[in-house]
């Protein structure tokens, strides 16, 4: 029996930045990321995405696999720089060129694009206007968002605003692993609300230039006391209103948690009733992010949060060191119909990094990868018979790619990836994930 109804979007999804390559071909202008990857000491091996998987002359192969798989959608980005080589003002027209080519290869081949719009990869251009904390910045996206729905306002009919504004927000300017390696917590707070901002700013412009579905992509992570002890208990809540509720309360609630004054003190901005008023935009679905959940212990002396999160046993985790908890995604998705009126919600990135052996006449075998998506599958299936408004399912990733802080070491893909020669080889998840959405999910 299919586990999933007829019309059930299936996908994979991917980001421009760590499959292109070519980031500065044809005009397009540098982007944070660029900047940051060519930094000595910020990525692994000290790589970069120049060269990535060379999707950007590969593009025709690559949605040859996406045929083979059999989806019916493809989640991938556009980087800001291509189109807008200094982030606003004149448009690269041999940039927009790629995605207009790329855009049209998916049409003719049935599958549906799902557009991000911006993966991470903001141009360095506006960086140096101050980037995300700049009050500007919620109307240099919108205005880059504007350039792109009138491109294809004929064409798509699924955006994604941004992609996990928390990411962005934590790992970009408070903890300064991602680009563009701030360490400020009030900058983390303010870029967190812009972000909230630009989004919303985005929607409505859609809802004047388009007639399809928007939203935004959350990662979204339980966070589970590691010891049933108070203490531990109430440094799960707090992670929970930190990593979790930020966004989902402002995009659903108009509210930040009450937590994130305590968590971030005079750095947290005294946010009045308008400026909540101005976050509270869903949209037409959520986008989530799941891979993982958090077992959290209590830790005083761990500032700002205390607390900290225990690494799972060995046996029990991907390459990355997340556990391997698919009774999470029915959690995250549970959150949804039981505390935000049940919204439309695609699974927008779900997938593993596993210590992938090299290819075998052509092939390479990836059990444990089988295991998770069969698992993280199930569990979504299960959702959706229990009511939750499940449109759809993207596995992260199409292939291995540029894994930001962890350059290259790290392989999500469901094709295999040659460093040396970019040949992309399918992997036994691949032919698991066809079989999948061939029988709308009978097999799991
Ligand atoms: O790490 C795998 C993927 C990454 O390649 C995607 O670009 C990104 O959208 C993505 N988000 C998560 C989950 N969130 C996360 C948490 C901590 C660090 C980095 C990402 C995993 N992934």
């Amino acid at each position: 029996m299919s586990a999933f109804p007829e019309g059930f979007c299936w996908g994979v999804a991917t980001s421009a930045y760590q499959i292109e390559g070519s980031p500065l071909a044809d005009g397009a202008g540098p982007s944070i990321w660029h900047r940051f990857a060519h930094t000595p000491g910020h990525i692994a091996d000290g790589e970069t995405g120049n060269i990535a998987c060379n999707h950007y002359q590969r593009y025709l192969e690559d949605i040859g696999l996406l045929h083979e798989l059999g989806v019916n959608a493809y989640r991938f980005s556009i980087a800001w720089g291509r189109v807008l080589p200094e982030g606003r003002g004149a448009i690269n027209r041999k940039g927009l060129g790629f995605y207009q080519r790329l855009v049209d290869a998916l049409l003719e081949r049935g599958i549906s694009p799902v557009i991000t719009l911006y993966h991470w990869d903001l141009p360095m251009a506006l960086q140096d206007r101050g980037g995300w904390i700049n009050p500007d910045s919620p109307q240099w996206f919108a205005d880059y968002a504007e350039v792109l729905f009138r491109t294809f306002a004929d064409r798509v009919t699924s955006w994604i605003t941004i992609n996990e504004p928390w990411v962005i927000a934590v790992l970009g300017h408070l903890e300064g692993r991602h680009a563009p390696g701030w360490r400020d917590p009030s900058a983390a707070a303010r870029v967190g609300h812009h972000l909230l901002l630009a989004h919303a700013a985005a929607v409505a412009s859609y809802r004047t230039l388009g007639h399809g579905q928007i939203g935004i992509a959350l990662n979204l992570e339980p966070q589970h006391p590691a010891y049933p002890k108070a203490a531990d208990l109430l440094a799960a809540q707090r992670r929970d209103a930190f990593v979790n509720r930020w966004f989902l309360d402002a995009l659903f609630l108009a509210s930040y948690p009450i937590e994130l004054a305590q968590i971030f003190g005079p750095a947290w901005p005294k946010f009045g009733a308008v400026a909540l008023d101005q976050i509270h935009y869903p949209g037409d679905f959520i986008g989530v992010n799941y891979y993982t959940r958090a077992r959290v212990a209590a830790a005083p002396e761990a500032k700002p949060l205390g607390a900290i999160c225990l690494p799972p046993p060995r046996e029990k985790s991907t390459a990355m060191g997340w556990e391997i908890y698919p009774e999470g995604l029915g959690e995250v998705l549970g959150w949804f119909k039981e505390r935000y009126g049940n919204p439309r919600v695609l699974i927008t990135e779900n997938g593993a990094a596993f210590a992938d052996p090299a290819p075998c006449a052509g092939l390479v075998l990836d059990p444990q990868r089988i295991v998770y998506l069969r698992s993280h599958l199930r569990a979504a299936a299960q959702a959706l018979a229990a009511g939750v408004d499940l449109g759809g399912y993207f596995v992260w990733s199409l292939m291995d790619n540029f894994e930001w802080a962890e350059g290259y070491s790290k392989r999500f893909g469901l094709y295999w990836v040659d460093r040396q020669t970019l040949q992309r080889y399918p992997k036994s998840s691949a032919h698991f994930y066809r079989s999948v959405i061939a029988t709308q999910g009978a097999v799991l």
